[in-house]
């Protein structure tokens, strides 16, 4: 479902004389249906960086990343954009909204693009965050004054709204109380139960372990320490 084989990057500082630097080599890497890996390893050792590219914000210097059929690392933007809307789902560890959109309407927003009919997107959304503990006096206000937690849980609503087959799990439970934490794992754990593929970043090592079938160290991509 996820397959990555020999991925490398490189970043350009155009503002440091056009320096190149390699932050990564020989990436290789396969995530079954059903399956949730870990990635682990010291800060700055690129966990962030392979999950961007993964998402396909950041282009590859070399090697594939297919998707869900798609190939990240060759598909032109329009591909991109649909392979988002139907088959990869993200959730970061931050929210970026629309100022003014309801909270409710962001959850539903990816059921709407993919032509669900609205009232049942809404549904779905409701019953999301209700099941997320965010008070219903607050779905009908834009997230932007919400707290960390709340809108990491709209977060969490948005991006299980939707089955995708393929889901990035960007600190999932990082600003939760104990019982929404507990509700994001059972989504986790639903959502390998129906078969998709999963790569997460998850500092909670309690978390790591219920969750995730594997781990992989990154640091074995960082170039010059291969082998
Ligand atoms: N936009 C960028 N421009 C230049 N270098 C970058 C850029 N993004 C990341 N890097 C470099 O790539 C390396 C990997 O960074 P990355 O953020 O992926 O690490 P990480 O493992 O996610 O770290 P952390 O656990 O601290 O979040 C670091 O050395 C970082 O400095």
């Amino acid at each position: 479902m996820i397959r990555l084989r020999g991925v490398a990057k490189t970043f350009t500082l155009h503002n440091q004389g056009g320096a190149v630097i390699e932050v990564m080599a020989g990436a290789t890497l396969a995530v079954a249906a059903g399956e949730c890996v870990g990635l682990v390893g010291a800060s700055g050792a690129g966990k962030s960086t392979l999950m961007r590219m993964i998402y396909g914000n950041y282009l590859t210097a070399a090697g594939t990343i297919e998707v869900a059929g798609t190939d990240v690392s060759r598909a032109d933007p329009r591909e991109i954009v649909a392979l988002r809307r139907d088959r990869l789902g993200y959730v970061s560890q931050f929210l970026r909204v629309l100022p003014r959109v309801p909270a409710l309407d962001v959850v539903a927003e990816p059921l709407i693009a993919l032509g669900r009919p609205e009232e049942e997107a809404r549904t779905r959304a409701a019953a999301l965050l209700a099941r997320l503990r965010l008070p219903e006096r607050l779905w009908s206000l834009s997230p932007t004054t919400f707290s960390g937690g709340e809108q990491q849980r709209v977060n969490i609503a948005r991006g299980f709204a939707h089955p995708f087959p393929a889901l990035l799990l960007d600190e999932p439970t990082a600003s939760l109380d104990a019982l929404n934490r507990e509700t994001v794992l059972t989504l986790i754990e639903e959502a390998k139960d129906r078969g998709a593929a999963i790569v997460g970043i998850f500092h909670d090592e309690g978390a790591r372990e219920r969750v995730c079938d594997r781990l992989i160290d990154v640091t074995g991509f960082t170039p010059g320490r291969e082998g």
